[in-house]
């Protein structure tokens, strides 16, 4: 793809924050995601790539078991972040999604001020003893998702009324307010007009200094410009995994090779 920009960027760590082992999913009878492993590494975007069903959102609602909330949906095989295992039972799903937050497609803030927005999880969880500590945490927030500036003067003021790509970057204050470890993204900029777009991927290179990003895309340009890791998911199967630029540019799979040059999907 002549017009594919990969940055290469160091990824200054090794480290896995999340290790996936035999990890299967299955909808009903069908077999959506088929014995996937792969270590994820801390502080580094990781991109998931692949053809229309081929099971990526499902891999990235199995990391903060949000597939727990499909009736149909079975999960097995092992999935630890920073060693310790999700899916045990000690588990409480709603602190684990404090600790993996999720961003979605659609901007979806509550209807509440853009405040109250990114107040409500660290209030459910208890992390504030008064309202100045609550202040800083949603100033904070607000600046990491850089919208601080934008928002400050209408802090009171509904969060629906904020323009899409301040609603998406609302929804990643909202997210990153509950100080998470990893942060998963499933194509958020695909209601996004490119300004937008360009805002969110710059906004998603500065998160990585502080959390692991798993983002889902369609957009094999996206994936190039803001991971450093990209793995690319065919019917089920994680087919590749590697550094963003060797796959973009040299990949070992004939089906990595096919999608990315367009010939699949
Ligand atoms: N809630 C569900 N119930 C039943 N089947 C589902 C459900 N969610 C996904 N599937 C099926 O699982 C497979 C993988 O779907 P998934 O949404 O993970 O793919 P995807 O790669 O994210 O696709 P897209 O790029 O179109 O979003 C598909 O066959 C899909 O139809």
């Amino acid at each position: 793809m002549n017009d594919m920009r990969i940055v290469e960027r160091d990824v200054n760590t090794q480290k896995a924050k999340i290790t996936a082992r035999g990890v299967q999913v299955h909808y009903g009878t069908t077999h959506a995601l088929k014995d996937v492993n792969v270590d994820i590494l801390a502080n580094t975007v990781t991109a998931f790539i692949g053809p229309s069903g081929c099971g990526k959102s499902t891999f990235l609602r199995c990391l903060n078991r949000m597939n727990d909330t499909v009736a149909s949906a079975r999960v097995s095989g092992e999935i630890l972040i920073d060693g310790e295992n999700i899916y045990d039972k000690r588990v409480d799903p709603v602190q684990l999604r404090a600790k993996v937050g999720m961003v979605f497609q659609k901007p979806n803030p509550f209807p509440k001020s853009i405040y109250d927005n990114v107040a409500y999880g660290p209030k459910i969880h208890g992390m504030t003893r008064n309202k100045a500590e609550l202040d800083e945490i949603v100033e904070k927030a607000l600046r990491k998702a850089a919208l601080w500036n934008e928002a400050k003067d209408r802090l009171n003021s509904p969060g629906t009324g904020l323009s899409g790509g301040q609603q998406q970057r609302l929804c990643i204050a909202r997210a990153i307010a509950t100080a998470p470890e990893v942060l998963l993204m499933d194509e958020p900029c695909s209601a996004l007009d490119p300004i937008a777009t360009a805002q969110v991927e710059e906004l998603i290179d500065e998160l990585r200094a502080s959390f692991s990003v798993v983002i889902v895309t369609h957009s094999m340009q996206q994936a190039a410009r803001v991971s450093q890791r990209t793995a690319f998911f065919h019917l089920g199967n994680l087919v590749e995994y590697g550094e963003t630029g060797t796959i973009f540019t040299n990949p070992s799979d004939p089906r990595t090779e096919s999608y990315i040059s367009g010939r699949i999907g």
